[in-house]
């Protein structure tokens, strides 16, 4: 949400030169295989370097020392890409100092380490201690700090019951106390997973980049056939080309800057999400969100505040107000959800009632709220009190006006029932979040489409679509139906994300191309996802596909750039090198090169240079505004296309320039 203190931000050029060190350890021939481009400049280098110990000239001596810098650079820009995630990786180690757990045992609390606990041990935590492990409150209500996880010192509550019940290890309870259930094994806890995370351990080749990877190898060979094809017609016309030249140029014309960039460019998109309190569990997610067709929205808590809360209460079929309000609290008293604590306050403020069972009260039945029924209620002696969804009841047409008064109102109407008696009506209100009607116009321009998925009634959904400004709504949809949904716009070729909290909402998290579960959700909902929240913030969804976008958005720019620039090299440095023999070409050798040594050394400088020149760009991400991929797709054929045809000419003239100085090149 805000900008967090412990995250590292911006690209500084102090890191090109702590991550130094790294870049020359990057050298090593078995780092280098994974990467087919780089590779051949690395053996390039070799080769070009064993024959200036040989012949040693400034010229090659030059050119070898610059392909060296040029594998160095690569090395460089993914140093510094990884380099931010091992400070990110630095912090959460310190959060995981050795921490004391207060274990519940059938004589009462033993204090053992944390790294003791096991799954389903029940710990109390205090205000002022360290939550010793990942676990759900079952017990209880709490502030916490979570700032050593998110970086967001403001206190979070967690409380037993809700759907924020989630706590993790390493976090301070503030005030309070509550009892937790152990959810993870040691060494595999949330913070655990989140280092392996950041260091980049895991990361694997998305299969995006495997299939640019490809096609930039591709690319490889075709430009050594090229450039030993040359050989024979160089030979011909009098003027065989070194094996020195021949690899300068086969350097400069494959595509080293995406080759060398590429990898950076992932690691990078993966910590712009960290920055945003988000932790992908693979780059592939990242990629998807980027490229996503429907987008997945909860109706309470996503689209609106999510604190609904109870605000009148009509009476229907001649019923007084106080049986309503006795029947509407009666059916709350135990029902532990936001809703139904509500529905006790207003009994409370406005009919004076008390907020407390009394001793009579709590011996009756409970009949907790679920998403199938709709409803919750209790059975107490001979009582059978219900609250619930209009759609659990047989209603009259009075009711039905309510109902549907209130539904068209944007609110949520829960009927209330003794036996089969309708009493009344619960008004339920909820607000939309400001500025969701923007965020929603903005999707939109992506060509992106929205669904609001709600267990609430049509109406009231159509109410608050309208308002928001969703493209389309699920109306009382059970966990069951997302999923259904998922599959059906998936069968059509569309790719899905989703957000979700609950272990309801587990199935349709796996099944979307990108779910984000909410750090404060279930364990299995944070399983099931490929991404987590750590603010729990459903609308950061939105973000999540923005950076999608704009890595995607990135690498299609510099491969772009790349390519066109090693085209534009091509012409830039072949007149240059053949004008002695042909002077025709001199016509061609626009930039008026000094000498052809002093064109293939100033080629080889720019193709290296460039390379650093694109890292603040590789790893910031090129500006980004909401536009649909076709209209993305034009504007950087134009820029990086056209900038990068015209860069090497002005680049090579430069620096061919100062090159020219040199005693033995110009
Ligand atoms: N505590 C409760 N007791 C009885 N009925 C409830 C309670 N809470 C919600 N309901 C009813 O059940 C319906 C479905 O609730 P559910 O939590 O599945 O979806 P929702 O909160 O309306 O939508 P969303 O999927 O956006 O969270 C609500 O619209 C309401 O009519
Ligand atoms: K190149
Ligand atoms: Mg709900």
């Amino acid at each position: 949400m805000t900008a967090t203190p412990n995250r590292t931000g911006a690209f500084t050029p102090r890191s090109l030169v702590s991550s130094l060190p790294e870049a020359v350890r990057k050298l090593h021939p078995r780092h280098q295989v994974r990467n087919p481009v780089m590779f051949v400049v690395w053996v390039g280098s070799v080769l070009v370097t064993v024959f200036a110990v040989g012949e040693p000239s400034v010229f090659t001596v030059a050119v070898a020392i610059w392909l060296w810098l040029t594998v160095l650079f690569a090395n460089l820009a993914e140093a510094v890409a990884e380099g931010r995630g091992k400070a990110q990786a630095e912090s959460l180690r310190r959060t995981k100092k050795d921490t004391v757990a207060r274990r519940i045992t059938d004589q009462g609390e033993e204090v053992v380490a944390g790294t003791d606990l096991r799954v389903g041990d029940l710990v109390v935590v205090e205000a002022g201690e360290v939550v010793p492990g990942d676990g759900d409150v079952v017990e209880g209500i709490a502030t916490l700090d979570e700032s050593a996880i998110t970086g967001e010192s403001a206190p979070v509550i967690r409380e037993s019951g809700g759907d924020r019940s989630a706590v993790t290890g390493g976090t301070t309870v503030l005030s309070d106390r509550v009892v937790v259930r152990i959810s993870t094994k040691p060494g595999e806890t949330f913070v655990d997973r989140m280092i392996a995370l950041v260091e980049g351990a895991q990361r694997q080749k998305t299969p995006n980049e495997i299939a640019l990877t490809i096609l930039l190898s591709t690319l490889t060979i075709i430009f050594l056939l090229a450039v030993v094809a040359l050989q024979p017609f160089a030979v011909y016309s009098g003027s065989a080309q070194s094996v020195i030249v021949l690899t300068a140029l086969l350097v400069c014309l494959i595509p080293t800057t995406i080759g060398a960039l590429l990898s950076a460019i992932g690691i990078a998109g993966m910590d712009r999400l960290v920055q945003r309190n988000v932790l992908a569990t693979s780059g592939k997610a990242v990629e998807a969100a980027g490229d996503i067709d429907t987008l997945l929205l909860d109706k309470t808590g996503t689209i609106t505040w999510g604190n609904r809360r109870a605000t009148e209460l009509v009476p229907v079929g001649g019923t007084s107000m106080a049986a309503l309000v006795d029947a509407a609290r009666l059916s709350s008293l135990a029902d532990g959800t936001p809703e139904g604590r509500s529905v006790v306050e207003l009994c409370a403020i406005e009919h004076g009632r008390s907020a407390v069972a009394s001793d009579h009260e709590k011996t009756g039945v409970f009949v907790p709220f679920s998403a199938q029924t709709r409803m919750s209620g209790i059975d107490l002696g001979d009582r059978r009190v219900r609250k619930g969804a209009a759609s659990g009841f047989v209603l009259t047409d009075e009711t039905r006006r309510v109902v549907d008064g209130i539904s068209a109102d944007g609110g949520t109407p829960l009927v209330v029932a003794e036996s089969s008696t309708v009493l009344g009506v619960i008004r339920l209100s909820d607000v939309v979040k400001p500025g969701m009607r923007e965020r929603f116009a903005e999707l939109r321009s992506m060509g992106i489409r929205t669904v609001m998925v709600t267990g609430d009634n049509p109406l009231t959904a159509k109410a608050i679509a309208a308002e928001a400004g969703v493209d389309d709504f699920l109306a009382e949809a059970k966990p069951e139906d997302k999923m259904a949904l998922i599959r059906r716009e998936q069968d059509g070729g569309k790719l899905v994300a989703m957000t979700g909290d609950g272990t309801n909402d587990a199935p349709a998290l796996a099944q979307a191309d990108v779910g984000v579960a909410m750090n404060t959700g279930t364990a299995a909902a944070k399983e099931a996802g490929n991404m987590v929240d750590l603010d729990s913030d459903p609308t950061k969804l939105i973000e999540v596909v923005g950076i999608g976008k704009q890595l995607l958005i990135t690498r299609g720019a510099l491969t772009t750039f790349s390519v066109a620039n090693d085209l534009a090299k091509y012409f830039a440095i072949l007149p240059a090198m053949f004008a002695a023999i042909y002077p025709q070409l001199d016509r061609l050798n626009l930039t008026h090169l000094a000498t052809p040594q002093s064109a293939i050394l100033s080629a080889v400088i720019f193709n290296a240079l460039v390379i650093v020149a694109l890292v603040p760009l590789a790893l910031r991400g090129v500006r980004y505004r909401p536009a649909s991929a076709s209209a993305l797709l034009r504007r950087n054929l134009l820029v990086y296309g056209v900038g990068g045809l015209i860069a090497p000419f002005l680049g090579i003239w430069l620096i061919d320039l100062l090159v020219r100085l040199i005693p033995g090149i110009g």
